[in-house]
């Protein structure tokens, strides 16, 4: 069975879509990371922070009612975010000190560990970037399973403990990853088997993805990482409690922001679950918004089911009153569908959607 990386080999990129500038060098935001202002698409529509309370659920998950909560805001706004998960705050501290030393080494270290073109794993940019024309103000190392190989070239001696910590952080966030999927499911009615839950989780896809968001001369122009879905189901991600600026797309709203909560981590879904729910938990649009004084630094994790595995709307989801098949997508394998989405970004979920 095909491994997440060898989805991406047919897809290749230019140099030019992998290398990051040297954020260390830039005093104000050159043309090519300049974005046009449109009235609201612009980074430069800030948000007024005192005068909306918008705020994603915030659900423990040790609560009797953590279900039916987090079946309730996948349905509502498909994403919200986690406390008592389980995931030690000494953990939390060291990915993020792993992850500061990496991205505060010189250009010229870090790109030892450069993604190849045909590759998934490494430092470079996000991997949408060739679907706009400016680049965006963000770098970031990918990771699927051990980072062995590019640590050592970083740091030829010191690449152990990098390599321990990312590890153990993909190992519980696998493990909150099934425990999620597995409440998400019961809110929906739908028995283990009803998805072949041993087979979807033997050998599923993940991906750490280390996100910087380096400190910007004009926040307003530049764009941290531009407007998206995530491929896979779920996405888990760790933000530092003093650096906002992840938004999400609300109907007939906007772009809001989703504060970071101290200990909380946010979970959203992604276009798998999006289909496989058939539609009922939106897959949920977002971006990420410069600092002028703060770099930050975020941790996400990708959970999906392993390549070969048919993701379609599941089956007792599209038998509505009256109307014996309303599947909304036809199925296709995980490979196809990340395939798909590296060759067609936002197009993707359209070319599958029936009805
Ligand atoms: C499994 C994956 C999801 C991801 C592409 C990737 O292969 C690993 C990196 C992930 C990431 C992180 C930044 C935003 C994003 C859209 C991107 O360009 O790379 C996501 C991808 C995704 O969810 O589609
Ligand atoms: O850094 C963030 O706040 C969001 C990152 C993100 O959207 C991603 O990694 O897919
Ligand atoms: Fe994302």
């Amino acid at each position: 069975m095909a491994t997440l990386s060898e989805a991406y080999t047919e897809t290749p990129l230019h140099l030019q879509h992998i290398i990051p500038i040297d954020f260390d060098s830039v005093e104000e935001v050159p043309q090519s990371h300049s974005w046009p202002q449109s009235d609201d698409e612009s980074p430069r529509r800030m948000f007024n922070l005192d005068g909306d309370h918008f705020s994603i659920p915030a659900i423990d998950l040790d609560s009797p009612d953590a279900i039916e909560m987090a079946g309730h805001a996948c349905k509502i706004m498909g994403i919200f975010q986690v406390t008592n998960h389980g995931i030690p705050s000494s953990l939390l501290r060291e990915i993020e000190s792993q992850a500061w030393r990496f991205f505060t080494l010189p250009a010229r270290a870090k790109v030892k560990a450069l993604r190849s073109p045909s590759g998934a794993t490494g430092y470079g940019v996000a991997r949408i970037a060739p679907f706009f024309n400016k680049f965006m103000w963000h770098e970031g190392f990918t990771m699927m399973g051990s980072p062995l190989e590019h640590a050592r070239e970083v740091w030829p001696h010191g690449y152990r403990k990098f390599c321990e910590v990312m590890e153990d952080y993909q190992d519980k966030m696998k493990a909150l990853s099934e425990r999620l999927l597995a409440m998400i499911l019961k809110y929906l009615g739908i028995s283990e088997h009803d998805v072949d839950w041993p087979r979807l989780r033997s050998n599923a896809c993940t991906a750490l993805q280390l996100n910087s968001y380096p400190r910007c001369p004009d926040p307003g122009q530049a764009m941290g990482l531009a407007p998206h879905t995530d491929t896979l189901l779920l996405t888990i991600l760790h933000q530092n409690h003093s650096a906002h600026g992840l938004q999400v797309h609300r109907e007939g709203r906007g772009w809001v922001p989703v504060f970071p909560m101290n200990g909380a981590l946010v979970v959203n879904v992604g276009d798998m679950l999006h289909i496989m729910s058939n539609a009922m938990f939106p897959s949920v649009v977002h971006r990420v918004i410069p600092s002028e004084n703060t770099h930050r630094l975020t941790v996400g994790y990708f959970y999906g089911p392993p390549t070969d595995f048919h993701v379609g709307p599941i089956h007792g989801l599209t038998q509505t009153s009256g109307q014996e098949d309303a599947a909304r997508f036809r199925s296709i394998t995980v490979k196809d569908y990340v395939q798909m989405k590296a060759k067609n970004l936002d197009k993707a979920l359209s070319m599958i959607r029936i009805r």
